[in-house]
């Protein structure tokens, strides 16, 4: 069994976060662990406030991981502040994980912000070189490019700049777009299309966390990028299209979809 970390902020009603990628770990037959950056009092309605746990403590509890445990990939969320990133991004250069995913978490759909404006230079010069992936959503990609994105052509664009910062790899995520839900990934030599068509459904709170859990959890189950992102779609896709009902927003997605259908729930 691989061992997957997660370095993300809280959701204590289990839709995003720490919970949603430890979800999306365990559905992946990954042994899930949870390095705690902020903890966030939110809901399936948005976000109230938030408390950032020291760097201290955030490399403390790093340290006690990777000192204890062998760790196949990591994935980062909810940075939201520079001495934050900065803990972060020493660990990672200190106990080098083979697969870094980062989601560059700056908004919550619901509009309260997990990052603070000061820290998207930090996460630009410090955090962003250090990925192997790196998932930004469209208006996150139009923050770390400047650039206005609204066709597949400057998603494109937007993909090679940042990987200019010093990412291996970059998804533009198109869940934000309002035709279909394409994504696009840059390798660092071309362009990779996954179409996917767009489920309206107010079940879509914490896609983007689980997309990039669930690409951790295939690079450490030995799957070449391409295919990680895929298979992650796919499960994201199901998690939306088969969610129930959950909360009086936007609701969780279906984090065990394929395990209930091979067992015929
Ligand atoms: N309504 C939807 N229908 C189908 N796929 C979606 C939908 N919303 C998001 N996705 C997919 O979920 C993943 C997360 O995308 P996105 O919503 O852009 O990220 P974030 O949650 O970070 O804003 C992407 O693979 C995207 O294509
Ligand atoms: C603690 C925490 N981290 C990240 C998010 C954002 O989640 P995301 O998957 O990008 O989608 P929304 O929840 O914003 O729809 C969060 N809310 N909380």
């Amino acid at each position: 069994m691989k061992h997957v970390v997660s370095i993300a902020g809280t959701d204590p009603s289990g839709g995003a976060g720490a919970a949603a990628d430890c979800k999306t770990f365990c559905a992946h037959g990954c042994y899930a662990m949870n390095v705690i950056t902020a903890v966030v009092s939110q809901n399936t309605q948005g976000v109230r406030g938030y408390m950032n746990v020291t760097p201290e403590m955030i490399a403390s509890q790093i340290d006690a991981v990777f000192e204890d445990i062998e760790v196949d990939a990591v994935k980062i969320g909810m940075v939201s502040v520079p001495e934050t990133i900065r803990i972060i991004a020493g660990k990672l250069r200190q106990y080098k994980p083979s697969f870094v995913v980062v989601d560059p978490v700056m908004v919550a759909t619901s509009g309260h912000r997990l990052l603070a404006e000061e820290a998207e230079q930090t996460l630009k010069e410090e955090l962003i070189p250090l990925a192997d992936v790196l998932t930004p959503n469209i208006p996150e990609a139009e923050v770390l490019t400047g650039r206005h994105i609204d066709d597949f052509a400057s998603m494109e664009q937007a993909a090679k700049d940042i990987a200019a910062l010093g990412a291996k790899a970059v998804l533009v995520k198109g869940g934000h777009r309002v035709e279909d839900a394409t994504d696009i990934l840059y390798d660092g030599e071309g362009f990779h299309y996954f179409k996917g068509r767009r489920v309206e459904s107010t079940s879509t709170h914490g896609t983007g966390c689980s997309l990039s859990s669930a690409i951790a959890s295939n690079l450490a189950n030995g799957m070449n990028l391409a295919d990680a992102v895929a298979v992650a779609k796919q499960y994201v896709f199901d998690g939306i299209s088969h969610a129930e009902p959950i909360g009086k927003g936007h609701g969780p997605i279906h984090h065990f979809y394929s395990l209930y259908r091979k067992a015929g729930m």
